[in-house]
């Protein structure tokens, strides 16, 4: 089954017309047939098994051309199947088409989301597929509920009843739900996020789901930016193609921001930070990738830093400024459950070069331009840069698109020098796209003509860690 639509790859349509037999240069997939299960005798979720034979003849295809993927689990060469403590119910019958899910929570710094994964195995020996995601995202994030641990859980419980009304209710009890918490977790002291992750647990095992073992968790950044790269060309079809040929993925959410490609030049290795190489397993294949995730460069954090408000808490009294606000604008501004009072400098001056300057300050000499960045790959670009260039109409949010880095620059350069006229799509525009322009290019390094994919989903699935971590949990991908 392919996908119907595909909104970023807009050749792809063309691509099916002229190879008919596609479908049988994918890879193949297999389940071991299901056990029959003994009375009395304790069972496990069947997770299914991924062959991957080296796709031999499909042809170099222009990156734009690649089919959409079929395969769901990619397949380590070695699987042990997690310890479970709890019963798995009876396993269909092989004769029958399976159908299974995976939940994956995003609890991030801005919003928790739930993602709701059904898989398609339709006979032991074929490929299972993704059928399609239900996405639902609630906001404030739970960080939000620093203080309040029990209303944070409420918000999970809130999307577990939509979990119940998307997964039949006699598959309920084999399939996972795994929580994962990024940049807002990462920013509280640890006590506060460990209540939270407890009320987590505690509500995920009054759920009629199956609950593994550390199944809520704060991750860390370098499986974050691993695992969104994972997904993108997963959905792109990047990921066994024989072209070797892969895309970036630039991700920049409220409280850190990820960048990650594959890198083609031995020089990147060389020159990068040890820990901002990962190495995981897929396809029979490890993957060396650049990754890194910068906490406290998310866009929510980077508006606060700028401000010189970040970490200032308690200091309720005090006013924060920036002429990257307009000049009358004040508020309050509440990000991971603290308060803080920003305005613009009434009496002073405003616009792009000044905030230029303002946002600098949190991406000089923290951020790390990779060697190779400046060349050819493509890089996908979603969550805030998606968000912000579609509030200042760089591209339209139904169709996303590419655009290059300079059109970010000229389009922060407009709104910031006609404050008042985005001012009523968001105070906070200038900033947000003085502060991607400068991370584009002086924070990574990227050239002004450096095209960027900017897409919320592909193929109607959310592009976010969450697929590639559901990957990861069905098949554990080793990253190290
Ligand atoms: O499945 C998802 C998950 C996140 N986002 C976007 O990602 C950004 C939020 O990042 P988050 O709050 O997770 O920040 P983090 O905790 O990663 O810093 C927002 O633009 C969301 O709309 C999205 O579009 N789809």
């Amino acid at each position: 089954t392919y996908y119907r639509h595909h909104r970023y790859v807009p050749h792809f349509y063309r691509y099916r017309e002229h190879s008919a037999n596609t479908e049988n240069l994918l890879p193949e997939v297999s389940n071991p047939v299901p056990e029959v299960v003994q009375p009395g005798e304790p069972t496990y979720p069947q997770i299914p098994e991924v062959f991957h034979p080296a796709p031999e003849v499909i042809p170099p295809i222009p990156e734009a051309f690649h089919p959409v993927p079929e395969v769901v689990h990619p397949a380590p060469e070695s699987y042990h199947p997690p310890a479970v403590h709890q019963p798995a119910p009876e396993a269909p019958s092989p004769n029958m088409s399976r159908v299974f899910y995976g939940i994956m929570f995003d609890a991030g710094s801005t919003g928790t989301r739930i993602h709701i994964y059904k898989f398609i195995q339709k006979d032991p020996v074929e490929l299972p597929v993704l059928d399609n995601e239900m996405y639902h995202a609630v906001k404030p994030g739970l960080s939000a509920y620093k203080d309040n641990p029990e209303e944070g859980g409420n918000t999970i419980r809130q999307l577990l009843r939509i979990a119940k009304k998307t997964v039949p209710e006699d598959e309920w009890r084999r399939t996972p739900v795994v929580l994962k918490a990024t940049a807002g977790l990462r920013l509280l002291p640890e006590d506060k996020a460990s209540a939270l992750l407890k009320e987590v647990r505690d509500v995920f095992d009054e759920s009629p789901f199956f609950v593994p073992n550390n199944s809520v968790s704060i991750m860390n950044g370098a499986n974050e930016g691993v695992l969104a790269w994972v997904t993108v060309n997963f959905l792109t079809g990047h990921l066994y193609s024989n072209t070797r040929r892969t895309v970036g993925i630039l991700d920049l959410g409220g409280g850190s921001t990820q960048i990650t490609f594959l890198p083609k030049s031995r020089k990147t290795v060389q020159s990068a930070p040890p820990t901002y190489i990962a190495r995981f397993n897929m396809f029979n294949h490890t993957y060396q990738l650049y990754t890194h995730s910068y906490l406290g460069n998310g866009l929510y954090a980077a508006r606060l830093a700028t401000l010189g408000a970040l970490g200032a808490d308690g200091l309720d009294w005090k006013i924060f400024t920036s002429s990257c606000l307009p000049k009358k604008f004040r508020e309050d501004v509440t990000f991971g459950g603290t308060t803080y009072k920003v305005s613009g400098i009434p009496d002073g001056y405003a616009g792009y070069k000044l905030c230029y300057y303002e946002v600098m300050k949190v991406i000089k000499g923290i951020v790390h331009q990779p060697y190779e960045v400046k060349g050819s790959s493509i890089f996908y670009a979603f969550s805030y840069y998606f968000d912000r260039a579609v509030e200042s109409g760089l591209i339209d949010s139904s169709r996303g698109g590419a655009v290059e880095v300079r059109d970010f620059k000229k389009r922060a350069k407009e709104v910031c020098n006609k404050m008042t006229k985005y001012r009523a799509i968001s105070p906070f525009l200038c900033m947000d796209m003085t502060y991607i322009t400068c991370l584009l290019k002086e924070g990574f390094g990227f050239k002004d003509n450096t095209v960027l994919q900017l897409a919320k989903k592909v193929n109607n699935v959310e592009t976010s860690w969450a697929l590639g971590a559901t990957f990861d949990y069905f098949r554990n991908l080793n990253i190290h």
